[in-house]
């Protein structure tokens, strides 16, 4: 089951967060001029997404992906290399235009996420991030070409390394995402 490789960050086993991290320089990987971001205070939320549209270093059947407020998020260095690779989704997934790192996303419609920017943890220069707690989006690792008779094998590699896998986000997020549309439907009260 060790030989599924998922992403490279986790394929060796979930390394735990230091609890003391407090942000840090997210970098592009770009040699020449590349893109810095600085991300105040730790992430939340951090997963592995097997969805088609979050960013993937090469190889990886998965990203890891994680959020934090978008009021901490600041382009420090060589933002004009950035650009919105699909504005009409939900994520305002900002790539490096020179070598496609995603190096932020923020929700800025009406959405129960609004605030919040999706960004990728490994790319911190810096060690300790809060490691990945579940999987989310699995099946949609076939619709980037992974074979339907791979996917017991990738489950069951999530389930080892301790990463649940889920074919949307998990309960929690889930549950969230519901009860702020049954508050916006007037199906719950406040
Ligand atoms: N099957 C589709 C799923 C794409 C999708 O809905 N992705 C989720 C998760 S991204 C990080 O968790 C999502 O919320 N997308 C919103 C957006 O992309 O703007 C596929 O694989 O493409
Ligand atoms: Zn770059
Ligand atoms: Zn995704």
């Amino acid at each position: 089951m060790g030989n599924v490789m998922l992403h490279p960050s986790i394929d060796g086993g979930v390394k735990k967060g230091a609890s003391g991290f407090a942000g840090g320089t997210l970098v592009c990987n770009c040699a020449d001029r590349p893109v810095r971001l600085k991300i105040k205070g730790s992430v939340a939320h951090n997963h592995a997404c097997g969805c088609t549209k979050c960013w993937k270093p090469a190889g990886a059947k998965f990203s890891v992906v994680a959020v934090t407020g978008t009021e901490n998020v600041t382009v420090e260095a060589n933002g004009d290399k950035l650009a919105v690779v699909d504005p009409a989704a939900l994520i305002q997934r900002h790539a490096c235009k020179a070598c496609g790192v995603h190096m932020y996303g923020p929700v800025e419609r009406d959405h129960p996420f609004k605030g919040l920017s999706f960004v990728h943890p490994e790319r911190f220069e810096e060690e300790g991030w809060a490691e990945p707690g579940f999987a989310a989006f699995v099946s949609s690792i076939i619709e980037a070409g992974v074979m339907p008779s791979e996917m017991d094998g990738v489950r069951a590699r999530l389930k080892e390394i301790g990463l649940e896998p889920y074919d949307c986000l998990n309960p929690a997020l889930m549950d969230y995402i519901a009860t702020w549309t049954a508050k916006k439907s007037g199906a719950l009260k406040d």
